[in-house]
Formats: C-alpha cells, sequence, structure tokens
C-alpha cells in the first residue's frame, strides 16, 4: 500500500509539556483513517503540525513521496494536503457560493460544481453563510477543504455540534467521496458512531503518544482503549 501521508517522530511541546511526544504515523491512500482519544490527548495538535498551522514542532513530514516539513499551510494546500476546522473557517456574511469561488481563485482551480454538488449546497448559493443552519455550514466548511479535490483531507471534528441525523448524512458524504474521488482522510471526532462507520483504520492518542492502533474492531475491544477513552459503552 502506498502512503499518502506520512508524519515521522512528531513532537510538539508547550513550555515544559510534551502536547505531541515523538508520534509517527502512515496513512495509506484511500483509507478513512480515525484519529481518537480522550481531550487534550494531542489529536488537534497532531493535524495543526500536519498542516503546516503549528510552530516549533520537531519530526518531517511526507506526502507522498515529497518531503513537506518545511511548507507552509498554503503551500500543502496547493499540493493537495487540506484541512477543515473545530470552528467552521467561513466568512458570516458572504455568500455560499463567492466563498467557494474565492477558495478556487487561491487555488487556481475551477471544477465547483462537482464540490457544489457532492455537498448538497446548490440550493444555499445565494445564501449568506450566516443564514445557513450550523449542519449547512459545516458542509460549506467540508466544500472549501474539497475545492481543487485534494489528495488528502485532514479533518478536526467535523460532526462537532451537529444532530445524529446529520453526523450520519456527513458520514455517508465522506464515504462516497473517498470512493468516488479517490480522497484520504484522516479524521478526528469524538462521535463514536461516526467513527466506527466510516474509518478502516483508527490510531489512538493519549497523553501526546500514540496508545493504539489498528482495526475499528479491534480497537473497540482493546482494553487499553477501553481504559483511556471508549469506556465500557464502545457502539
Ligand atoms: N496553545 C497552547 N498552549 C498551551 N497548551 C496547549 C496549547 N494548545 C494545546 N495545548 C495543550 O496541549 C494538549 C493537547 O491539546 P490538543 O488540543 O491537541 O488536544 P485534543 O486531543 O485535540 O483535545 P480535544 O479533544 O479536547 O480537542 C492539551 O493538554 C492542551 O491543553
Amino acid at each position: 500500500m502506498t502512503a499518502v501521508l506520512e508524519g515521522r517522530n512528531l513532537s510538539r511541546a508547550f513550555g515544559g509539556f510534551k502536547a505531541l511526544d515523538d508520534v509517527s504515523i502512515s496513512v495509506e491512500r484511500g483509507q478513512i483513517r480515525g484519529l481518537i482519544g480522550p481531550n487534550g490527548a494531542g489529536k488537534s495538535t497532531l493535524i495543526d503540525v500536519l498542516s503546516g498551522r503549528a510552530q516549533n514542532w520537531s519530526g518531517r513530514i511526507f506526502l507522498g513521496d515529497e518531503e513537506i516539513t518545511g511548507l507552509k499551510p498554503q503551500q500543502r494546500r496547493h499540493r493537495g494536503l487540506a484541512r477543515s476546522f473545530q470552528r467552521t473557517n467561513i466568512f458570516p456574511g458572504i455568500t455560499v457560493r463567492t466563498q467557494l469561488q474565492v477558495a478556487a481563485r487561491a487555488l487556481g482551480t475551477s471544477g465547483l460544481a462537482e464540490v457544489i454538488d457532492a455537498l448538497a449546497l446548490g440550493d444555499l448559493l445565494d445564501r449568506p453563510a450566516q443564514e445557513i443552519s450550523y449542519g449547512d455550514q459545516r458542509r460549506l466548511d467540508l466544500a472549501l477543504a474539497l475545492v481543487g479535490r485534494p489528495q488528502l483531507l485532514l479533518l478536526d471534528e467535523p460532526a462537532a455540534g451537529l444532530t445524529v441525523e446529520e453526523s450520519l448524512k456527513l458520514a455517508d458524504i465522506l464515504k462516497d467521496l473517498v470512493h468516488r474521488w479517490d480522497v484520504t482522510v484522516l479524521i478526528v471526532e469524538h462521535d463514536m458512531q461516526v467513527i466506527f462507520s466510516i474509518c478502516d483504520h483508527i490510531t489512538v492518542l493519549h497523553l501526546g503518544r500514540i496508545l493504539a492502533e489498528g482495526k475499528p474492531e479491534d480497537i473497540k475491544r482493546h482494553p487499553d482503549v477501553i481504559a483511556a477513552y471508549l469506556g465500557s459503552e464502545a457502539p
């Protein structure tokens, strides 16, 4: 299998506190990789390091065969590494259409129609983002990350604040995109229904280190993961 993303020996400290402690991760092409763990485990820190948003970290990162360790977020984005944010990354007063067009222009790409179609945003194009529902805003955030059809999508809690119905719809969209568009996904999510329904592989972080890695059914039964995070009520 080909690794689309490889992080080697990634570390980041805040003062003397190691938020990320020598973590290595390899995500294969076509995978939906879940990244789970308790609050403060280092998940967002890892996403920040991989997307180029973090300062003062160490380690090496490869996107396919290319080392991207020293590249800024926008340079990584141009090479096909996109991310969404825990808080949506959208501008409230601007219409859905304009936000997508601005994102496409910044990337020098066209092909917005397929993104609009995939995320079912067609009826919302002329609405300012502040007027659409929170669930629709999360889909717009995902659409912005998908402009230019990135090869790798880093998602930081895309289902946060969504209803069960919206979360399941999002899960369906993601599964579909991976298969139709050949996008690889690394997803941080606390909603275990979403994680266990879409991920083929899961990495568990705890206290800045990898606690376990494996297939969903093995992770569900892993005693250390149950003790540190899932409890006895794993879905
Ligand atoms: N800018 C910062 N300054 C100081 N400490 C930070 C900073 N950012 C994160 N941390 C600390 O680093 C640790 C890891 O944080 P991180 O946000 O990566 O965890 P997480 O697994 O994403 O948690 P959550 O599930 O709550 O989002 C936490 O203890 C957090 O308090």
